[in-house]
Parts: structure tokens; sequence; C-alpha cells
């Protein structure tokens, strides 16, 4: 898991795992500084974690091969980004394997610059009536994979950036660790850079609506 700042979405995965909501292991975690406060919650629920800093490294290029290399050593099956906030090209052999969850309704409100409070403050001044977020493979551009789940927020007319943002945050609380089940159940088909979401069984302690 990659993480840049307070690690909201891994503190929020790693209480659904305890619980036994979410069957998945969280095999590594990544911060881009060795500032970001995710990296206590990694500490504290004892999952390895380490720090890839982009200033110490030449390219875009080779600092994605060392986040990357470290993710290859460690077995990783699927790469999540979390609040990452680097530009990380990815190797062939992870292409299909790295998602991201953006808080906006791409191509909306995407693209370099676009990145946490700025994307609440980019809606409200735009008078959006509708928000959301989006989950999507990532490619070698910012937001531009193919999109694998959104979910509509309501952008209401006394909301500042950070109420907005904390509404927008709720719903990535649900929408993220049900992606990350259709994913574990085999469920999302990627073709022709189009997502569609197999059929099956609705995930035990799964609030989302089925597809
Ligand atoms: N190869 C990819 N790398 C990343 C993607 C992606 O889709 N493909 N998504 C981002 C996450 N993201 C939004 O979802 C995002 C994060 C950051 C920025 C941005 O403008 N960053 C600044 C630097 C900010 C900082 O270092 O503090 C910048 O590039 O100038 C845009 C989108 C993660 N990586
Ligand atoms: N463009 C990427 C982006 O804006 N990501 C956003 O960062 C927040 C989590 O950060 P945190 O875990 O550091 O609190 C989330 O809202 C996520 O959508």
């Amino acid at each position: 898991m990659l993480i840049s700042g307070g690690g909201r979405t891994l503190k929020n995965l790693i209480e659904l795992i305890a619980e036994d909501q979410l069957p998945v292991e969280i095999a590594l975690v990544i911060a881009s500084s060795d500032k970001a406060g995710g990296l206590a919650h990694a500490a504290a629920a004892g999952i390895p974690h380490s720090v890839v800093q982009r200033p110490d490294y030449a390219s875009d290029e080779l600092f994605g091969a060392a986040v990357f290399s470290r993710c290859r050593t460690a077995g990783v099956d699927l790469v999540v980004m979390a609040g990452w906030l680097k530009l990380t090209p990815v190797p062939d052999d992870f292409i299909g394997r790295v998602v991201n969850i953006h808080p906006s309704l791409l191509p909306a409100f995407g693209g370099q610059g676009m990145y946490g409070d700025r994307v609440h403050k980019a809606v409200l001044a735009r008078g959006c009536k509708v928000t959301g977020l989006t989950v999507h493979y990532v490619d070698n551009e910012y937001d531009a994979g193919p999109i694998i789940w959104q979910m509509p927020v309501p952008v209401f007319d006394d909301d500042t950036s950070h109420t907005l943002a904390d509404r927008v945050f709720e719903a990535e609380k649900e929408a993220y660790p049900h992606v990350l089940r259709l994913l574990q159940a085999g469920r999302v088909k990627l073709a022709e850079g189009r997502v569609r979401i197999g059929r099956g069984h609705r995930a035990a302690g799964s609030e989302m609506p089925a597809e």
C-alpha cells in the first residue's frame, strides 16, 4: 500500500481486516515521506513499512522502479495507492495490478495539481451539485487509467472544502474496501480499456448496492 500523508485509508483498511470484514493482507506499506503520519498506523498494526522519497531519485522512472522493486520483493499481488501523491510510472509486470482512489468523479477534477483539498475547492468553485469518488487502475499518467468504480456524493450549499472532503471520505471508506473485495473475487474484468464487473454474490459485510 502506498501512502504520502495521514493514511486514513490505510487505517480504515487495517480496522476492517481486524474485524474480519476484508479478507486481504497488507504485506507492505511504502510512504513517499518519512514524515507521513500513516507510517504510525502501519507500525501499530505490525505491518512492514518503508520510505521511498522522490528527491532521492533522478527521474520518475527510477523512483517508480524503486517503489515497485520493493513491492515485487514483498510478493505483493495488488498495489493500492491511498493518498499517494507522486507520479509513479508502472512497470510492465504491475500493469493491471495497481489501483488508486481519487476524490472526484473522474475525468472531472483530475490530473496534475488535483489532490486532497484542492479537488474539493475546485468542485465548490465550479458550483457543482454532485461530486464523488473514483477508483481506477493506474497507468503512467495522473488519474487517466480505466475506471473501476464510482460513487456520487451530494454537494450542499453551505459546504466548505472541509465538510465536503469529510463527506467524500466517508464514501471512500465504503467504496475502496468494496472494490478490493470485487478484485479479490476476480469480478473486475478489464478489456479494451474498459472495466466491467462480473456477476457474483454480494460480499458479506458490504453495504454497497448490488451491480
Ligand atoms: N502513474 C500514476 N501515478 C499516480 C497516479 C496515477 O493515476 N498514475 N495517481 C496519483 C494520485 N493522484 C490522484 O488520485 C494525484 C496525486 C498527486 C497529484 C499531484 O499533482 N502531485 C503534485 C506533487 C504533490 C506533492 O508531492 O506533495 C505534482 O505532481 O506536482 C496529482 C494526482 C498518484 N500517482
Ligand atoms: N489525488 C489523490 C488524492 O487526492 N487522494 C485522496 O487523499 C485522501 C487520503 O489521504 P490520507 O490518507 O493522507 O488522509 C483521500 O481522500 C484520497 O481520495
